[in-house]
C-alpha cells in the first residue's frame, strides 16, 4: 500500500522516514487535488500481460519507455547523479515512474510549499505533473527499479528552483487555482 506524508524539516539523512511528530499521511486522493501528482497501483508480477499499463500507456499516449536501476553498481557517477535527483527541480513534461523493484521516495511540493514524501515499492505508478517542484531518493535499502515513460522523445532535463518564469511553472501555478482534471 503505497503512503505519503508531510515530513519534518530535519536535515539529516535523506533517506530516513523524515516524519513529522505526530505523522501526518494524505491519501493519493487528496495528493491529487492538493498538487496534481497522480498514482496508480499497478500488480508489479504481472503487467507484462494483464493489460493495465498497456491500457494507461494506450490511453495517455506513452509511447516511450526504458528502465533506470539506481544501485551502486549499476547508476552510472552514483553519488553525482543522486545528488542531482535530489535538488529540488522541475520539469516541462511529466515525470513518470513505474517500480518494478525496490523502493525509494519521491518528494513533492504542495500547494503551500510543504514537503510531501511518498513512499513508491514494486507496483506503484507516479505521474509527477510538469512545472511542479520535486525531488527524488533512495531510501536505506539504496536499490529502485523504475520504467521511465514518456509522450514522445523523452527529456529529463531537470531545471533547479528557482525556475518560476518558465511557461510550464506558470500553467502549474494556474491549475492549482482552478483544479486538476480528472483523466
Ligand atoms: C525511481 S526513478 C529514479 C529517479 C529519476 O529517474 C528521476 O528523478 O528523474
Ligand atoms: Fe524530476
Amino acid at each position: 500500500m503505497v503512503r505519503a506524508w508531510y515530513m519534518d524539516s530535519e536535515s539529516n539523512d535523506q533517506r530516513l522516514e523524515h516524519h513529522r511528530n505526530p505523522p501526518e499521511f494524505i491519501t493519493m486522493d487528496k495528493l491529487f487535488e492538493n498538487c496534481g501528482v497522480e498514482y496508480f497501483s499497478l500488480n508489479a508480477e504481472t503487467y507484462k500481460t494483464d493489460g493495465i499499463l498497456d491500457e494507461i500507456k494506450r490511453k495517455r499516449n506513452y509511447n516511450y519507455e526504458d528502465e533506470i536501476v539506481c544501485s551502486k553498481e549499476r547508476l552510472p557517477n552514483y553519488e553525482k547523479t543522486l545528488k542531482t535527483f535530489f535538488t529540488e527541480h522541475l520539469h516541462s513534461d511529466e515525470e513518470i515512474r513505474f517500480v518494478v523493484d525496490g523502493s525509494g521516495y519521491f518528494d513533492v511540493r504542495d500547494r503551500n510549499d510543504q514537503w510531501i514524501r511518498i513512499e513508491v515499492v514494486a507496483g506503484d505508478m507516479i505521474v509527477i505533473p510538469k512545472g511542479i517542484y520535486h525531488r527524488f531518493t533512495l531510501d536505506t535499502k539504496n536499490y529502485i527499479i523504475a520504467k521511465r515513460l514518456f509522450c514522445g522523445n523523452p527529456v529529463w532535463t531537470a531545471f533547479n528552483r528557482p525556475t518560476d518564469d518558465m511557461e510550464c511553472r506558470k500553467s502549474y501555478l494556474e491549475k492549482l487555482k482552478t483544479g486538476f482534471a480528472t483523466s
